[in-house]
């Protein structure tokens, strides 16, 4: 009977083997689409388990050699991504469990995390509450210029145009002076009756189903907090989508609307400000697409942090 290391002995491996044809340094080489259940923490203390793609990669600095171990980071991820919640420091510490893997043969590492957060989103009025599942996406790699540390997610938001809005209430005011001879002492039932009639609104701006892309940068030492990423720029939106709705919650959201008129470029500022506000975001790079009813096309703003000669070019990185 063969012990396992009598067979593991027997077994080739052409991976260390030395390059016999062609030699030449690789930028990346491992792994991408790993499926594996990584836990992530959910916001309210609790920690979420969902379903991950993962893609493990180190750089192949030995011309000379043939392949990278692959099997060493496939069970690197699964050892530290089954073990605690995804974080700067454990993406830290397994980028360097690569790198250690892979001595004389890699000098840089990375990671890439694709999963859906789940949250729990309360109704604007009532008491009910639905999930939002938010697309995100973390980049973490360590080399020569250190540890580097980026999430990627999306919000979606109501847009209501503001020239629509103020095209409608002139069409409102034409109506009310058809309706309203001028002169004439106004009757307060009568106008009340108007208003809530479908002639007190003769025309409606239009609204569309809006989504700001965001790739932000933390800080080396900062934490990855996606629920507060998330929480502060469906704040600066002003009228994120909702998930169980009943009529006050429907009449909120329509009030809520109307106090919020923007465009893309609103929107792209609204964003830009709150996250430069926040020091744990070195970089950022935001893409606001308003999918407009009005056009079969979309209305589209591109934003960077906003630092004198800053970052932001407009190269569209997201
Ligand atoms: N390097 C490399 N390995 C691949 C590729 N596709 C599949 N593999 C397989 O990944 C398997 C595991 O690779 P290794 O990590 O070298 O496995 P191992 O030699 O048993 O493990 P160690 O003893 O730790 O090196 C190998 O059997 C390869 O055939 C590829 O494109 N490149």
């Amino acid at each position: 009977m063969h012990t396992h290391e009598n067979t593991v002995r027997l077994m080739p491996d052409v991976a260390s083997q030395a390059q016999p044809h062609l030699a030449g340094a690789l930028d990346w080489v491992g792994m991408d689409g790993i499926e594996v259940p990584a836990l992530f923490d959910a916001g309210d203390g609790s920690v979420q388990r969902s379903s991950a793609q993962v893609g493990a990669f180190v750089n192949l600095t030995r011309p000379d050699k043939r392949g990278i171990h692959m099997s060493r980071l496939y069970l690197l991820v699964d050892e530290y991504l089954s073990a605690k919640p995804v974080d700067a420091a454990m993406l830290h510490s397994l980028l360097r469990a690569f790198l250690d893997s892979h001595k004389d043969l890699a000098n840089r590492a990375r990671i890439s995390i694709r999963f859906d957060q789940l949250v729990r989103r309360a109704a604007l009025r009532s008491s009910n509450s639905g999930w939002r599942a938010y697309p995100v996406s973390i980049e973490a790699s360590l080399g020569e210029e250190g540890f580097r540390l980026e999430l990627g997610t999306e919000v979606v938001y109501s847009s209501t145009c503001p020239a629509s809005a103020a095209l409608s209430r002139q069409l409102i005011q034409e109506q009310f002076a058809r309706d309203f001879a001028a002169g004439q002492p106004l009757d307060h039932a009568a106008v009340l009756a108007w208003l809530g009639s479908e002639k007190g609104i003769v025309a409606t701006p239009h609204a569309q189903r809006s989504v700001a892309r965001l790739l932000v940068r933390f800080a080396e030492d900062a934490s990855l907090d996606l629920i507060g990423l998330l929480d502060r720029v469906e704040q600066a939106l002003g009228t994120p989508v909702q998930t169980a709705v009943k009529r006050e919650d429907e009449q909120a959201f329509a009030l809520a609307n109307g106090g919020n008129l923007m465009f893309c470029e609103d929107a792209a500022r609204r964003i830009q400000r709150a996250l430069d506000a926040d020091d744990r975001i070195v970089d950022f790079h935001v893409r606001l697409e308003h999918q407009e009813s009005l056009h079969p096309h979309d209305a589209v703003a591109y934003a960077s942090k906003g630092v004198a000669g800053g970052y932001g070019n407009g190269s569209g990185r997201v």
